[in-house]
């Protein structure tokens, strides 16, 4: 098991976040944790990465308990973290904000800069550009193209999708089966739960601190319950695709993005918000 979560407790002050959570990751799979706002998703990442303390439980990384690594050294140990609302320097070049990414670690990096270029084609293009001028599925990819950097053995991706058109979602996941596909083992959380069971291998449903469900993702895409609380109640995502059935149409996926009929239009513009989330 590359990656163990066991009853894990969390608390911001007197708040339980996490209320005895248990998670496993084998290495080379795709894991996502879905569930509604407020279930502990970004809590349980931040645990893993090391931005929050754990009250009771343990993290084990390769059999090794890392409950308490401080998160610069979980980065070497080979936990990378893409995190909620990218949290990219705005004032950085691309380039320089990918050399960020490997600030940990001694060595060459230009290979993993070609990598992480040739994956986003985009990047390349923009490497001189500095990231608060750029569209948020830029950001995106560069806030993942930074956790690559440090050469990670699990990518912990919050909310990829958040606030992106939907064929920059595909796009996105598309670069993320492609990232699990050359070996690395990918944990990601996700509000857009039809995208995310498309995706992944395995899932977690969190409920309010806890574990609800666990399941192939395959096996969630089709569970009533499951269907009913996070896709939408039929078949497809929310928000009325048409309705055909098929999970797997392009009509379903662009409608799992929480966007208003206006906002269809809009494809992918500079966003303004670059700062990580701070509520802490
Ligand atoms: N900085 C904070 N201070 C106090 N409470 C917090 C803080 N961050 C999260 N919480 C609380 O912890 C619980 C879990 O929040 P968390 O952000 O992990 O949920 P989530 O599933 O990721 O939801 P979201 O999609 O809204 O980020 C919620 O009750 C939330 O209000």
């Amino acid at each position: 098991m590359l990656l163990e979560i066991r009853d894990v407790h969390v608390h911001y002050g007197k708040i339980a976040a996490l209320k005895g959570i248990t998670v496993e990751v084998e290495e080379g799979e795709i894991v996502t944790l879905i569930g509604a706002n407020g279930a502990g998703k970004t809590t349980t990442l931040k645990t893993i990465s090391g931005l929050r303390p754990l009250s009771s439980g343990r993290i084990l990384f390769n059999g090794q308990d890392i409950s308490r690594m401080p998160g610069h050294k979980r980065v070497l140990a080979g936990i990378g973290q893409a995190p909620e609302g990218r949290g990219i320097f705005p004032g950085m070049t691309v380039t320089e904000n990918l050399h960020m990414g490997a600030y940990a670690r001694k060595g060459d990096v230009s290979k993993d800069l070609a990598e992480v270029f040739e994956l986003f084609p985009r990047l390349a293009e923009r490497k001189n550009q500095a990231g608060g001028t750029m569209s948020g599925g830029e950001q995106q990819m560069l806030a993942i193209g930074r956790a690559l950097m440090s050469r990670p053995k699990v990518l912990l991706l919050d909310e990829p999708s958040m606030g992106l058109a939907p064929m920059l979602i595909q796009q996105i996941f598309t670069i993320i089966e492609e990232i699990n596909r050359r070996g690395t083992t990918v944990l990601v959380v996700e509000q857009n739960a039809q995208q995310a069971l498309q995706l992944a291998h395995r899932a977690y449903v969190l409920e309010t601190g806890r574990v609800l469900k666990s399941a192939p993702a395959s096996e969630l895409l089709d569970d009533p319950e499951v269907r009913a609380a996070y896709l939408g109640g039929g078949a497809g995502a929310a928000g009325g695709s048409g309705g055909s059935g098929d999970s797997g149409d392009s009509g379903g996926k662009a409608a799992a993005v929480a966007s208003a009929p206006g906002e269809a239009a809009v494809v992918d513009e500079p966003v303004q918000k670059t700062a990580p989330d701070d509520r802490d």
